[in-house]
């Protein structure tokens, strides 16, 4: 396994400490089997479409979480970098109509998809943790897809057995590989760090690291609803 998550956070920060803590919940996200198929490029297309159309209902909800940080963030500079990240995942957004596109499928075809189960219960609790929380609490929910994400695309590019050559999913792989979306999820846990230190991260460990965990498995169960449909 990479040491991907070198990337991300500062050392003794609060977003290593949280990601340590997470243990297999993180593992278990980030190296899920889907993410390893992708990588050696044998998912069934199937459930990379079914994950796809679930992933763009995702993106609409995430990108309205990432939008109350903005109402929550306690500085310019805070409010300037959530604007800018709820603009980079309805950006996000055209990678998957892409490959919508190459499947027949519109926009307006998948908006029409009812959200599922796993769609609805992980966008609606970031809602909820952001709603019900602080702007440190919000930001707790929020990470572990951003970050996460980056770190599996690092995973994928560091797999001995990934295929490069024909690889159905290069794009998708491309996306989060790329050094803007990189650059996003260092800051992101950057801000987590930040955030720990200004907001009390250590006295609040215990629910912090529980709702941290609660969102990698939700991941996980993002994931595996593409491998069912597969
Ligand atoms: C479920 C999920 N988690 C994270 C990401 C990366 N923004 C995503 N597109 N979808």
């Amino acid at each position: 396994m990479s040491e991907a998550h070198q990337e991300f956070g500062a050392p003794g920060g609060l977003f290593r400490r949280l990601r340590d803590a997470a243990g297999r919940d993180w593992t278990g996200y980030t190296w899920h089997p889907f993410v390893q198929r992708v990588s050696d490029g044998t998912l069934p297309l199937l459930s990379f479409r079914h994950y796809l159309i679930q992933d763009y209902l995702f993106l609409i909800h995430f990108a309205r979480a990432k939008a109350l940080a903005v109402v929550k963030g306690e500085s310019l500079a805070a409010m300037r970098e959530k604007a800018a990240a709820v603009l980079a995942i309805l950006d996000e957004t055209k990678l998957h109509l892409k490959y919508c596109a190459e499947w027949g499928l519109s926009e307006a075809e998948v908006v029409k998809v009812p959200e599922t189960a796993e769609t609805v219960s992980y966008t609606r609790w970031v809602l909820d943790r952001g709603l019900s929380g602080d702007i440190l609490d919000l930001e707790i929910a929020l990470a572990p897809c951003t970050v996460g994400y980056g770190e599996v695309a690092l995973r994928i590019l560091a797999d001995p057995a990934r295929k490069v050559e024909g690889n159905a999913y290069q794009s998708w792989i491309d996306t989060y590989a790329d050094e803007g979306y990189q650059a996003m999820a260092r800051a992101a846990a950057a801000r987590i760090d930040a955030l720990g230190e200004s907001h009390g991260g250590e006295a609040r460990f215990a629910r912090l690291s529980a709702d941290f965990a609660e969102a990698a498995r939700l991941e996980q169960r993002f994931w595996q609803q593409g491998l069912d449909a597969g």
